[in-house]
């Protein structure tokens, strides 16, 4: 395990100290606790197309779409002829987050979902393998017989990203596939709304409720992101529901968190979303991202930036703290975090396909480096209290910041590497240029 944050000043565990009792030992660390997901597998198609060629084929900008076969045929042909296609990765919201957790940390995943059983060298199925770290366990997937799911990653001219998804064998995923055992030494189980959209009779939506339900058995943290503002809008009483009895931390960007509270201020949408989950990140493209959560009135920590103005007055005051589940707090109090993007954003976007997914993935990595200590010096006064993070929110919201300018600065929405070594203080790097 790799801490985040933070690596070589200040109180980074245990990277200075040479300490023989707070060193871990190699085989004992592979019993760290594993980011647990759910996804449907899928590789992703980039082609950059003008608004005719949505409107051909029936999609609507920035939605993500299930199309049919023939359909789908009939696209990727148009896309070949035209010689559009610029890039092929592999994708899915949550393998990429699982991805880049992996990549950060530098520890172990694991995924869950289908995998072809007959790959051929150059497939989908064999890029998408190729393209997935090895820290990804790839062992409990479900073979099928059929492909994996296609997403056709439309750019348009303003860099806006619209899904037409070619489902293939991507929901066949069932209960009976889901490893209680491995959920249960999880340190979080990762979701995604998409994998309730699913045709008649297809499995995937009850592996997801089977595997929330080992979560819950096991008090692992679910973790739910958003997918599109469309999926929420089809019904988000449904979604407010889901996320009070199921949930614990979600994540989302600004639109997701319109629909969902019917707030268009970020903050004020994610102070909503803690009246039914304990940690809410909110991504709002170029005006950065926001945090918020609770922690106990005893561990509160003043920030000592500026207080900030926003719809909740000097909402930032307590963004030294460290994120706790309310459940786990004696005098719950709410707090909150905001960050501008990265060094103001990369110069030039290509587009920003995973940024979202990439800022999650951060938050993911402290949350498993906070049990990760747990596990290695449970009497630290770092554990007086049960904390679900393990650096205040301040600091994750500015780590999720970092790695999201990271997958904004290259043409994948996956981590071709963790963050650069040489950056041995993400504050220096932050402030000083
Ligand atoms: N135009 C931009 N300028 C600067 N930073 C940006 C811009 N767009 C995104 N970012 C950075 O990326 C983070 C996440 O972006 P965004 O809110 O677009 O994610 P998203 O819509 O959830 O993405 P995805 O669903 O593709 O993963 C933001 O919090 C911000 O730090
Ligand atoms: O229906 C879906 N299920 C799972 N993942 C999806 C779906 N539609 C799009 N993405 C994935 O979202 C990522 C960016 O966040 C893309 O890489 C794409 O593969």
């Amino acid at each position: 395990m790799k801490f985040p944050g933070q690596r070589k000043s200040k109180h980074y565990f245990p990277v200075s100290a040479r300490d023989p009792l707070l060193q871990a030992d190699p085989a004992e660390s592979l019993t760290t606790s594993p980011v647990v997901g759910i996804d449907q597998t899928m590789v992703d198609i980039e082609a950059k197309v003008d608004d005719a060629f949505i409107e051909r084929y029936g999609l609507s900008r920035g939605h993500s779409l299930v199309i049919e076969d023939d359909v789908a045929e009939a696209l990727y042909q148009e896309l070949v002829q035209k010689k559009l296609i610029s890039d092929q990765f592999a994708g899915g919201t949550i393998g990429n987050t699982l991805h880049n957790y992996s990549v950060l940390a530098d520890d172990r995943s694991v995924l869950l979902g289908v995998m072809c059983g007959n790959i051929t060298v150059g497939d989908y199925a064999y890029r998408y393998l190729c393209n997935t770290s090895s820290k990804v366990d790839l062992n409990c997937l479900q073979g099928v017989n059929g492909s994996i799911g296609r997403c056709y990653t439309l750019i348009g001219d303003n860099g806006e990203r619209t899904f037409a998804i070619s489902p293939g064998a991507m929901n066949q995923l069932h209960p009976e596939n889901i490893p209680e055992a491995v959920i249960a030494e999880a340190s979080a189980l990762v979701l995604t709304s998409y994998l309730v959209r699913a045709k008649e009779g297809e499995p995937m939506p009850q592996a997801t409720m089977k595997a929330i339900e080992y979560a819950k058995k096991h008090q692992v943290p679910v973790v739910l992101t958003l997918g599109t503002r469309h999926v929420i809008a089809e019904n988000p009483a449904f979604w407010r529901e889901f996320l009070q009895q199921h949930i614990s931390i979600v994540a989302m960007n600004e639109d997701e968190a319109c629909e969902l509270t019917g707030e268009s201020d970020p903050l004020l949408a994610a102070d909503m979303a803690l009246q039914w989950v304990d940690l809410v990140l909110c991504t709002a493209g170029p005006a950065g991202l926001y945090m918020a959560g609770y922690s106990d009135e005893e561990v509160l920590r003043r920030t000592n930036l500026p207080l900030l103005p926003g719809a909740i007055a000097e909402f930032n005051q307590y963004e030294f703290s460290r994120a706790m589940r309310y459940q786990d707090c004696n005098r719950p109090v709410k707090v909150f975090s905001h960050i501008a993007p990265y060094m103001g954003g990369p110069e030039k976007i290509m587009n920003t396909n995973g940024a979202g997914d990439g800022a999650l993935a951060a938050v993911l990595h402290d949350i498993s480096a906070n049990n990760y200590h747990r596990q290695k010096v449970p009497n630290s006064a770092k554990h007086s209290q049960s904390f679900l993070t393990y650096s205040s929110l301040a600091q994750v919201c500015k780590y999720a910041n970092r790695v999201s300018y990271q997958v904004l600065n290259q043409h994948s929405p996956r981590l071709s590497r963790g963050l650069p070594e040489r950056e041995d203080s993400l504050e220096e790097a932050y402030w000083d240029r």
